[in-house]
């Protein structure tokens, strides 16, 4: 059976298999195999130059590539306009004409998008000191992102792709706005993917994680596979030589204590070096990258 957005059943949301988009030499996507299910919060991360903001234009049909790419049931290259009656987008750049009124910015948009709710988007900048009879050239740079993500949020779409959304406003409304998103806008009919580099401020809102780097899929698993199969330990100085016999994959050092990162460790073996931890999505992310920069 088909939902009504033309995807079958249980089928994910988004199914890439060995998408690969070449810049002259520079592979910018280098064969990505993944998997997107409903109802899930995805956040892609990756270092400066890994490929998430082709992934993510690849989804919304802005570029070509090779390869396979489903996104709610649609191919991208060849459907984009049925696909983006269902897709919303919000890019790290903010463009509004200056001259406009945040008034007729709403009612604009009411106007042409059947599934934008004026009420929604009130109820977002009820939160911000943006004005209705303001005009964009009046509102400071964080405000016109913010007038930005209101208008967009106030739309019911069944995939929302979010590129650095909260780039450039202050940690209160990156904060405020990340709850929103959760309390306001997501829910079971909804998927998201975020990219960002503050994953610190996202983690508690993800289901899913997608680490990219080079073009290449690092990691792909749910926040639960995270938890079962990565570990932390802080380990006593006595202990610190059994511990690298395991063979971790990170080591840093933390008030005279090593803190172990360990992949697919028993917890058995672990608990007998220290207290466990879950590790943070930073941590596992630069244990995951050692080496990018170097
Ligand atoms: N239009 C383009 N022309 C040439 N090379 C490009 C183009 N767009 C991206 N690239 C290259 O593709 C690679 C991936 O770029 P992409 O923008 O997808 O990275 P990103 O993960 O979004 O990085 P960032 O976190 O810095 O935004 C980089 O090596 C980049 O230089």
């Amino acid at each position: 059976m088909n939902a009504p957005n033309g995807i079958p059943g249980n089928a994910p949301v988004v199914r890439a298999r060995g998408m690969t988009k070449r810049f002259g030499a520079t592979k910018a996507l280098d064969g990505v195999d993944f998997d997107v299910e409903a109802g899930r919060i995805v956040g892609l991360i990756g270092p400066n130059g890994a490929g998430k903001t082709t992934a993510l234009k690849a989804i919304l049909g802005l570029t070509d590539f090779d390869g396979e790419l489903s996104v709610l049931g649609f191919d991208p290259r060849r459907q984009r306009t049925q696909l983006m009656e269902q897709v919303c987008f919000i890019a790290d750049v903010a463009v509004l004409p200056r001259w406009l009124r945040v008034r007729e910015a709403v009612e604009f948009v009411g106007g042409v998008h059947p599934r934008f709710s004026r009420e929604k988007c009130q109820a977002f900048l009820a939160h911000t000191k943006i004005e209705p009879g303001m005009r964009v050239r009046e509102l400071s740079k964080g405000m016109i992102v913010q007038l930005h993500l209101a208008l967009v949020m106030a739309i019911d779409a069944r995939l929302l792709v979010l590129d650095e959304p909260t780039l450039g406003l202050d940690i209160l409304y990156r904060k405020s706005f990340y709850e929103s998103l959760l309390g306001d806008y997501f829910d079971e009919n909804k998927t998201i993917i975020v990219t960002t580099h503050q994953v610190e401020e996202i983690e508690h809102i993800l289901t899913d994680l997608v680490f990219i780097r080079d073009g290449r899929i690092a990691l792909a698993a749910t926040m639960e596979e995270v938890g079962e199969r990565y570990a932390e330990v802080m380990v006593n100085p006595d202990r610190t030589e059994a511990a690298r016999a395991l063979k971790p994959i990170n080591e840093r050092q933390i008030f005279g204590k090593s803190i172990f990162l360990f992949d697919g460790v028993e917890r058995s073996r672990l608990a007998e070096l220290g207290e466990l931890h879950k590790p943070s999505v930073a941590d596992l992310f630069v244990a995951t990258m050692k080496g990018t920069y170097a």
